[in-house]
């Protein structure tokens, strides 16, 4: 029975020379032909040619990925509950306002790339509760966070007044190093305003920040404040740029790995959702 291929494909065992001991009556004994060689040794390239091509399209893929952005700063928004932290979160990210005001429970975070002097920077911005009862949860995050926006509200004096408390906060919790900006939201409301622009200013001169007056409702000065911020940061870590670079190398992948698997994607430690 020799050189006797098969008209349908042969039983496994047959790839072996040998049939199972059981098998071997009155089934003839199977030899590899030299067409079954050659298919063997296609099937071997073309096993070695898929590895390799997956293999390519995850380099691809994983390269793609780190580049998406150079370095990754976390930005932090705190201020009284209601002054708009959570809007001007929303109108920064997703070009969204919503008239109603929902606590934000704990924190919440929200992601957006940068171009600044040629590099990609994004920035992760917490948005954090105003409500005194979630202050011991907030200040968790301040230590993580390389820029910090002072928000108030220029309908109220008293979320004004209360910056103080807030930058005090910073000082205690935050890093050293931390840049800072004064944002007086609500410019839209100029029949209600309690804080003349000139107090801002004279504020954040005196904590040596940069001051801006915005509105989420009609855009004002949104991108503008968020990309100084951000600028601020960058030239505070310009020196380490390089060492940051690879330090918060890990951080670039977990942040990369939370959105796209939406670990935290709007949620963070919230339950109020970016949906104004
Ligand atoms: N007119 C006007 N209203 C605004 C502006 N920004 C926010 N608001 C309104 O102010 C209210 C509070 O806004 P939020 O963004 O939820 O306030 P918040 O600071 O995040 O509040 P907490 O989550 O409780 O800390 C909402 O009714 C918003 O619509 C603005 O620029 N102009």
């Amino acid at each position: 029975m020799e050189g006797r291929s098969f008209v349908s494909s042969p039983p496994l065992w047959a790839h072996l020379g040998a049939a199972p001991i059981g098998a071997l009556t009155p089934t003839p004994v199977y030899r590899r032909t030299e067409e079954d060689e050659a298919g063997w040794r296609r099937d071997v390239i073309a096993l070695v040619l898929i590895q390799f091509f997956c293999f390519f399209l995850f380099c691809f893929k994983f390269d793609a990925m780190a580049k998406q952005y150079d370095v990754l700063f976390r930005l932090l928004l705190l201020g009284d509950s209601g002054v708009g932290k959570t809007c001007l979160l929303c109108r920064f990210t997703d070009n969204e306002f919503h008239p109603s005001h929902i606590s934000t429970i704990g924190v919440d975070f929200k992601m957006k790339t940068l171009m600044i002097d040629g590099i990609k920077v994004r920035i992760q911005i917490w948005d954090t509760a105003g409500q005194e009862r979630y202050q011991t949860i907030t200040k968790q995050y301040y230590r993580r966070a390389q820029g910090i926006f002072l928000v108030y509200d220029i309908t109220s004096e008293r979320s004004f007044q209360h910056i103080m408390k807030w930058a005090s906060d910073v000082e205690e919790y935050a890093p050293e190093k931390v840049q800072k900006i004064l944002v007086g939201n609500k410019s839209d409301e100029e029949q209600k305003r309690q804080v003349a622009t000139e107090q801002g200013n004279k504020l954040a001169k005196a904590y040596g920040m940069d001051f801006y007056e915005t509105s989420a409702f009609t855009n004002h000065n949104i991108k503008e404040s968020f990309t100084r911020l951000a600028e601020l940061v960058l030239q505070a870590n310009k020196k380490d740029l390089e060492v940051l670079r690879t330090s918060i190398n890990d951080d670039l992948n977990i942040a990369a790995l939370e959105e796209e698997e939406g670990m935290y994607d709007n949620h963070g430690d919230s339950q109020k959702a970016c949906w104004c």
